[in-house]
């Protein structure tokens, strides 16, 4: 299970220059309106120090980090979604990833231009990107709704479950909303939605796109879209792209904390924003610790010990017999498993077990 994540915005309003301080894969980022062309993907290792901790207790043979996704497509105009401009041929790029970044222009900078040429207004870009979704969210249900409302009428169950769906989503829609504000009792309502894929029913996380000098408390564009996303209870983030960019191209860990904490912050942006996103989707990790590996596992908080060892196979969780299950400060305090063993700190947990992030497990089965 890996995290994906899909990057919009009007053109030039820094998407690329996000992706590229995300991602090891380069893009090319510019000054010139559709600069990006065909969508970038990115895989990125979420950063987690816990990993490095254990490794140099149980010194493995390698450290594998959890990876996320990151898809970065072309800057999206007004009439997107009816095809102007390129975005609107990649929006199915992002259609199938399990958030949006919604990157927005908090900088000034007369020699970058805004789309349209008008000042910098990150209120209305995000209007305008919000609008280009919805339509697109509603040409996907109106491509469905008469044929689903044709068989419901025939007495189909399962499409009066479809038809109740979309008539829901089309109508705040249509009002200028997004479709993740309608939210649904039946768990049939709620699987046929989740398959819609529609772009304005994933969870967003707004990023502010700032100057340097705005890098630790934002600006005034950047708090007008605290404000909304507070209305919205979205999530939003400050980062000033174009300086994380730099600071990713140092070479040392040493050379980039001190530039971050030049700038005031204790953690780069790409750390902020991937913690963020793991929040954002309820999404935790779980560690396995062998000679073989550290790795890190991705999990739906709330999950149970069984599903988690599906996480790493299958039979793990069909012949689920028990989890053994190490607390991360134990394990850091005790120096190694015999001695957290020893301590009577190991947690033998049975099948109702939830696993809390951070947990190192060890699952017993049979196959
Ligand atoms: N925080 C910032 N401050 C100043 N300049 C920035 C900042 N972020 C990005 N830029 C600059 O803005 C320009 C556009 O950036 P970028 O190419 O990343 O935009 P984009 O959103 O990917 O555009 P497109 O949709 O055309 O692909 C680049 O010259 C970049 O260096
Ligand atoms: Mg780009």
């Amino acid at each position: 299970m890996s995290l994906k994540c899909g990057i919009v915005g009007l053109p030039n309003v820094g998407k690329s220059t996000l992706f590229n301080c995300l991602s090891s894969a380069k893009a090319q980022a510019a000054n010139f309106p559709f600069c990006t062309i065909e969508p970038n993907v990115g895989v990125i290792t979420v950063p987690d120090e816990r990993l490095t901790r254990l490794a140099e207790i149980v010194h493995p043979g390698r450290i594998v980090p959890a990876t996320c996704e990151i898809v970065d497509i072309a800057g999206l105009v007004k009439g997107a979604s009816k095809g102007e401009g390129l975005g609107n041929k990649f929006l199915g790029n992002i259609r199938e990833t399990d958030a949006i970044i919604h990157v927005l222009r908090c900088f000034d900078d007369d020699n970058i231009v805004r789309e349209g040429g008008a000042s910098v207004n990150p209120v209305e870009d995000k209007e305008i990107i919000d609008t280009e979704l919805q339509l697109k969210d509603l040409e996907t249900i109106d491509s469905q709704l008469a044929k689903q409302q044709k068989t419901a009428a025939a007495g189909n169950k399962d499409a009066k479950v479809a038809v109740s769906v979309l008539e829901a989503y089309r109508e705040v829609l249509i009002q200028g909303k997004n479709a993740r504000t309608v939210e649904f009792d039946s768990k049939d309502e709620q699987k046929f939605a989740h398959d819609l894929f529609l772009l304005t029913a994933k969870p967003v996380l707004y990023v502010c796109n700032v100057d340097e000098s705005s890098a630790k408390e934002g600006n005034e564009y950047s708090r007008k879209i605290e404000e909304i996303a507070k209305a919205e209870n979205a999530e939003m983030l400050i980062i000033a792209a174009k300086t994380e960019e730099d600071i990713a191209s140092l070479e040392t860990y040493e050379d980039k904390q001190m530039f971050l904490e030049e700038l005031g912050l204790e953690e780069s942006g790409v750390n902020r924003l991937i913690k963020k996103a793991y929040s954002l989707l309820n999404l935790e990790t779980f560690i396995t610790a062998g000679e073989m590996e550290v790795k890190a596992w991705t999990y739906h908080k709330g999950w149970k010990a069984p599903q988690c060892a599906g996480v790493i196979h299958t039979d793990f969780e069909k012949g689920f017999i028990r989890a053994e299950v190490i607390k991360y400060n134990d394990y850091i305090q005790y120096g190694s498993e015999a001695a957290v063993r020893e301590a009577g700190k190991m947690g033998i947990e049975g099948k109702e077990y939830v696993v809390q992030d951070g947990d190192i497990m060890h699952f017993r089965f049979n196959v």
